[in-house]
């Protein structure tokens, strides 16, 4: 007999279904007690807390303010401990050892070279150290039994200058673990036009690149990145909701997200993220909900695992409460992602057939194998189709 009803997956599932991570920051993603011991070693003095856990439940908390511009505060500290050579191989190695853990099997992992060279370190240099550490990670979790492949992703700061040097860089290393390019940083007051110059270079060079836009700030934010940027993909997008009128039971797109729906535009989504900087009140209310049933290309991300206190199988766990979404939603997603991750086709396509079509084949079989098998799971949510 078939397993004729799709089940909303336990906890344990969730942490074992194969995922793909597009947005995460290396910086918003360290073990507190890295940075304590860290912190130690460098004589970083400026911790709000040195015992662990409460260190974590700090930034948990300073996050969650409602204000985009307090919440990136909280990096100060994260930065502060990522400035030598080996405390950067350290964090990006754990970095991978923790997503591969958590049964992420391909992530592409942001941070911002400016901000790491306050002891001395080169550009070259910052890049370095993190794909040492990547590569690290990615050999530790085999040794654990796990699979992660990693790519880096260079972000530059809107609101400095340094965007189009840090797009060279970016280019410079693409064929050595680093697939694009992000900007991220305060929204409001930095559009993104800012940095054309080092968009333009981008595309004349053929590469790929990511922009935030529409989190803090609303659609002419997401306008510029798509039509006068030329983003790949959108950090966040949540605020295409603004152009979807909802009326009666119907749905109208405007112009712009009709664009983004047509065009396939992947939409980097990090709900618990939304939620500490105010862009939205609940999962349950968060636009990821209709944009998914609208068919946009969705992705589900955790932003910053150490301010959000999250990991991928929470934020899906997360919206498994929230929406009742069964294994086939999360596949879903997560070919979504693959589908929009920066590396060459035919890695992506083999990702989504060789690994994660059958690491969720797996996980829907497992019914048949359960105690008292032959009884279907209980049916609930949507299922999946389209892409
Ligand atoms: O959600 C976000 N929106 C905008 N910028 C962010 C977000 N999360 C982190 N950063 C910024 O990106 C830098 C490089 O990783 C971080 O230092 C932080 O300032
Ligand atoms: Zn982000």
């Amino acid at each position: 007999m078939q397993n004729p009803t799709p089940s909303v997956p336990t906890a344990e599932q969730i942490r074992r279904a194969p995922k793909a991570l597009l947005h995460d920051h290396l910086d918003g993603g360290l073990r507190p007690g890295t940075i304590v011991d860290i912190a130690r070693t460098t004589g970083y003095t400026e911790l709000p807390e040195t015992d662990p856990d409460r260190l974590g439940a700090w930034f948990r908390e300073a996050a969650d303010s409602g204000s985009l511009e307090r919440y990136l505060e909280t990096f100060a500290h994260t930065c502060a401990v990522m400035q030598t050579r080996d405390a950067l191989v350290r964090v990006a190695a754990e970095c991978a050892e923790d997503l591969a853990a958590d049964g992420v099997v391909y992530a592409e992992v942001r941070y911002a070279p400016e901000q790491h060279l306050e002891a001395g370190l080169t550009l070259e240099e910052v890049v370095e150290a993190v794909n040492e550490g990547f590569r690290q990670g990615e050999q530790r979790a085999r040794d654990n039994g796990h699979r992660i492949r990693v790519g880096a992703l260079l972000t530059a700061m809107r609101h400095a200058a340094r965007s189009k040097e840090i797009a060279e860089l970016a280019n410079r290393y693409r064929d050595s673990g680093v697939v694009g390019f992000d900007i991220a940083g305060a929204e409001a007051g930095y559009p993104p036009t800012r940095h054309l110059d080092a968009f333009d270079y981008l595309k004349r060079e053929n590469n790929h690149f990511t922009i935030h836009a529409g989190e803090a700030f609303g659609l002419p934010s997401i306008w510029q990145a798509l039509q006068w940027c030329g983003a790949d993909r959108l950090g966040h997008g949540v605020r295409i909701i603004d152009d979807i009128e909802q009326k009666d039971g119907e749905v109208s797109l405007g112009r712009l997200a009709a664009y983004v729906r047509d065009k396939r535009v992947p939409l980097e989504m990090c709900p618990t993220s939304n939620l500490q900087t105010g862009a939205a009140e609940s999962y349950r209310e968060h636009p990821i909900g209709l944009l998914r049933r609208l068919h946009f290309r969705v992705t589900v991300n955790t932003d910053n695992r150490l301010m959000s206190g999250t990991t991928m199988s929470r934020e899906f766990g997360h919206l498994v409460e929230a929406f009742g979404y069964t294994l086939d939603d999360m596949q879903w997603f997560t070919v979504n992602a693959m589908k929009s991750a920066f590396i060459p086709f035919d890695e992506r396509l083999a990702m989504i057939n060789e690994v994660i079509k059958p690491g969720y084949a797996e996980l829907k079989a497992e019914w048949l194998f359960a105690p008292g098998a032959g009884t279907p799971p209980v049916a609930s949510g949507s299922a999946a189709s389209g892409s």
